[in-house]
């Protein structure tokens, strides 16, 4: 399970603002509207109890600091409980927390306890990378290539899929891949089939995942995949632009899903 470290959440929000900038460049739209129109909702002044949890791995510096720093960037009220596991999530129900969101190693949640919705941050962040890079201004088809069909990169082709792309799928586990194929229609992508894309999702823990050959002369790589898969010399060499955050849009993600 890769777990964020501590130095993944240095300067966070300059990380988010430098992301929106290319976010509204390449897609014409801010991530609040897109997080709006992927799931149809909007904050109501939601108040969002957030409980540090040290099971597994244990308390992840700044993590629920974090998590209350976006919660109000996005214009709710966070507040981080002085309790951890069972004890924090007690206090934040009797603090009328609407939204409870926590962490243990495996899985990371929002839960509105008023409509009873309750989402994932794999599933969420998938399906808002997916959703940027769908959303690239100077797409040349409706192809797009998935890199990593896991937790968070099955959930993105996904939601490729059923928005009608024409998705390309490649994972080294062969199972994931089958599945996709099975389950989703998507076409596994050979990596010496010389087809380049201009919409890439990089949802993988390695990096350099991205070779030459995948990309189009105008691209758009959409990765909240840590380590960065694409390497700095392709970066360069073409126009690619690149949407790449360790937390906060998947984040936000979690909490249009739930509104
Ligand atoms: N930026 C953010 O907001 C978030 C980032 N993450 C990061 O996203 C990445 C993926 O997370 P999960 O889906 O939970 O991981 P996972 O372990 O469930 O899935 C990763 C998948 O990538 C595949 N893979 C590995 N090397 C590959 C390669 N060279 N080409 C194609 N596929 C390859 C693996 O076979 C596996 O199926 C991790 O680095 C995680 O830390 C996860 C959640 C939020
Ligand atoms: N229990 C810890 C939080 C553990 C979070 C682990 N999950 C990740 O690192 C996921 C979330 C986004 C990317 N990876 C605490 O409460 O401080
Ligand atoms: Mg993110």
């Amino acid at each position: 399970m890769a777990l964020l470290t501590p130095e993944d959440l240095e300067n966070l929000l300059d990380k988010l603002e430098y992301n929106e900038k290319v976010i509204k460049k390449v897609t014409g739209f801010e991530i609040k509207q897109i997080c709006e129109e992927t799931y149809g909702t909007f904050p109501d002044s939601e108040v969002v109890g957030i409980v540090p949890v040290t099971s597994g791995n244990g308390i992840i510096d700044n993590f629920t600091a974090s998590l209350a720093a976006i919660v109000n960037h996005f214009g709710l009220k966070g507040f981080v409980t002085e309790h951890t596991d069972i004890s924090g999530y007690n206090e934040a129900v009797s603090r009328r927390a609407d939204i409870i969101m926590m962490a243990d190693d495996h899985i990371f949640i929002a839960h509105n306890l008023k409509n009873g919705k309750i989402s994932t941050n794999h599933e969420c962040t998938g399906i808002i990378y997916s959703e940027i890079a769908a959303r690239y201004l100077h797409a040349d088809s409706t192809d797009i290539l998935v890199i990593g069909l896991g937790r968070v990169g099955y959930a993105g082709a996904s939601h490729l899929a059923k928005k009608g792309f024409n998705v390309y799928a490649c994972d080294p586990n062969i199972e994931f891949l089958e599945k996709a194929v099975k389950e989703l229609g998507v076409k596994p992508y050979e990596r010496n089939s010389g087809k380049k894309f201009s919409m890439i999702m990089e949802a993988t823990p390695c990096k350099d995942t991205i070779s030459e050959g995948m990309v189009s002369d105008r691209c758009l790589v959409s990765t909240p995949g840590i380590p960065c898969g694409l390497p700095e010399n392709i970066g360069k060499k073409y126009k690619v632009d690149m949407v790449m955050e360790p937390l906060v849009i998947g984040v936000a993600s979690m909490l249009y899903s739930v509104f």
